[in-house]
């Protein structure tokens, strides 16, 4: 199980993250959800170790790990598909996929990086077809699946998925939840930072919500959805909601701005 208690972090004098605790149980996938600039991509940071933390501490399977550096904690099973991709778009897909691979013993075994590739592109078949290619004449959504290959490449058991579906057209949005489903069921314990509430809410077990560096509320994922207060903040209306679309032009610029 991953685990947080009390974690506090930020930047300079930024302090963004304020006491957030949180879990993630193995087989779970558990989505954190809120607006833009909540502090999902900083928590999601604090767990693989980019950012440090000022204070609590993060468990894996019972043993801290925020001493570790990211290398150290990849090498414990975790990997991180970061926002926005960050891809390196002069190399090819397969150099990108290598660079997934960089913490393990296996970057020395040439026969076993290969397999290692083939497995991380098991979900990825248009990846496998352009390997030689330069990952950045790929579309948006392929260079979302070619950053969650990567990650795969250093075979984790829990993945932090840090807004996967942001700046996809509609239905690669709707690819990329079917694949974390997918992931899941291959095993795959996940924590999906996400400003799509309705999509993650629909694919995962539990959610937490952050809202200004704080975890203002946790709880199933069906439990969440039927909220509302989440509903009118989150999800665009009511959760019974035969939503008026004149009612939803009244909502605040804020919640606009975080709708499906
Ligand atoms: N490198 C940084 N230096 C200083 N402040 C930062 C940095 N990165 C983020 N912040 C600030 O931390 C706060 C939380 O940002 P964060 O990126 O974690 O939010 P988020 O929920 O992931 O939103 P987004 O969807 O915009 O990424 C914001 O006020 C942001 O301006």
């Amino acid at each position: 199980m991953l685990e947080l208690h009390g974690i506090s972090a930020g930047y300079g004098r930024n302090a963004v993250l304020r006491e957030c605790s949180l879990k993630v149980q193995p087989g779970e996938v558990v989505a954190l959800i809120g607006a833009n600039g909540a502090g999902k991509s900083t928590l999601v940071n604090t767990v693989s170790g980019l950012l440090p933390c000022r204070g609590g501490s993060i468990l894996l399977d019972g043993e801290r790990i925020d001493g570790l550096s990211p290398r150290g904690r990849v090498r414990r099973g975790i990997a991180h598909v970061p926002e926005g991709r960050q891809i390196f778009g002069g190399l090819s897909v397969k150099d990108n996929l290598i660079l997934g691979a960089y913490a393990s013993e296996e970057m020395r075994d040439a026969a076993a990086l290969q397999e290692r590739i083939a497995k991380s592109c098991h979900f990825f078949p248009t990846l496998q077809d352009r390997m030689g290619e330069a990952a950045g004449n790929l579309s948006g959504g392929q260079q979302q699946m070619l950053a969650i290959a990567r990650g795969l490449m250093g075979r984790p058991r829990y993945l932090l998925l840090d807004e996967p579906s942001l700046g996809l057209a509609p239905l690669l949005v709707s690819e990329i939840f079917r694949l974390v489903t997918q992931l899941r069921h291959a095993g795959l314990s996940i924590l999906l930072s996400e400003q799509n509430a309705r999509q993650s809410l629909k694919v995962s077990d539990r959610a937490y919500v952050i809202e200004m560096g704080c975890i203002v509320l946790q709880g199933s994922s069906q439990e969440i959805l039927a909220t509302e207060e989440i509903a009118e903040k989150y999800l665009g209306g009511g959760p019974s909601a035969g939503v008026d679309p004149k009612v939803q032009v009244t909502m605040s610029a804020r919640l606009q701005e975080i709708l499906n």
